[in-house]
């Protein structure tokens, strides 16, 4: 089942919360027809869909915290896996969000090629977090959850990219300048993968 996946380009793409991470997969799909899977998307929907594991989900998230590794993992395998046939290749954002997030993913499915670190400073990031807030209807968008939400990302995440670092797959990608000009970016480094 899983064999369908392991020659597609894999790109993992980390960053703080309110980074830019969603904006540039976004572009990235229309441009090089990559599927992007967000990890917080695929939560979210679950929770939306008002099942059991869904309740048990936003509980968590509320609190900022981070979600079982092996439902995360999961969710995504069969994400993937459903978009098989036409994917040239996958945007995997906000995941991993700590080093054995990254290890059982290499277990489970597959090795990156990229890991595009999506690099904003903290103050940018929550004031976008905040911005995006007054729209965006998520409950983790308040200024008391962000905070936790980027304390957890300093001392979790940002070991990942430590651990990508030395196999030399790690891509800085400055995300305070305007969006073209951070896709710019974005888009050379993929373009070196082929
Ligand atoms: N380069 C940029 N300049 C200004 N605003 C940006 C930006 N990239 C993203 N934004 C805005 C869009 C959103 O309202 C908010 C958070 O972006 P996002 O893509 O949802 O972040 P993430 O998915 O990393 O949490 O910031
Ligand atoms: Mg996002």
């Amino acid at each position: 089942m899983a064999d369908k996946i392991k020659d597609a380009k894999i790109i993992f793409v980390v960053g703080g919360p309110g980074s830019g991470k969603g904006t540039q997969c976004e572009k990235v799909v229309e441009k090089y027809g990559y599927t992007h899977l967000s990890s917080g998307d695929l939560l979210r929907a679950e929770v939306a869909s008002g099942s059991e594991r869904g309740k048990q989900l936003q509980a968590i998230m509320q609190k900022g915290e981070l979600v079982p590794l092996d439902t995360v993992l999961d969710m995504i395998k069969d994400a993937m896996i459903a978009k098989a046939d036409v994917s040239k290749g996958y945007l995997i954002d906000g995941y991993p969000r700590e080093v054995k997030q990254g290890e059982e993913f290499e277990k489970k499915i597959g090795a990156p090629a990229l890991l595009l670190y999506i690099d904003a400073k903290s103050e940018t990031m929550v004031q976008r977090l905040l911005k995006r807030g007054q729209t965006s209807g998520r409950a983790d968008d308040n200024e008391e959850t962000i905070k936790k939400r980027l304390d957890l990302y300093y001392k979790a995440t940002e070991p990942v990219i430590a651990f990508y670092e030395s196999r030399g797959i790690v891509r800085k990608i400055d995300s305070e300048l305007p969006v073209d000009e951070v896709f710019k970016q974005v888009s050379q480094a993929i373009d070196k993968l082929k």
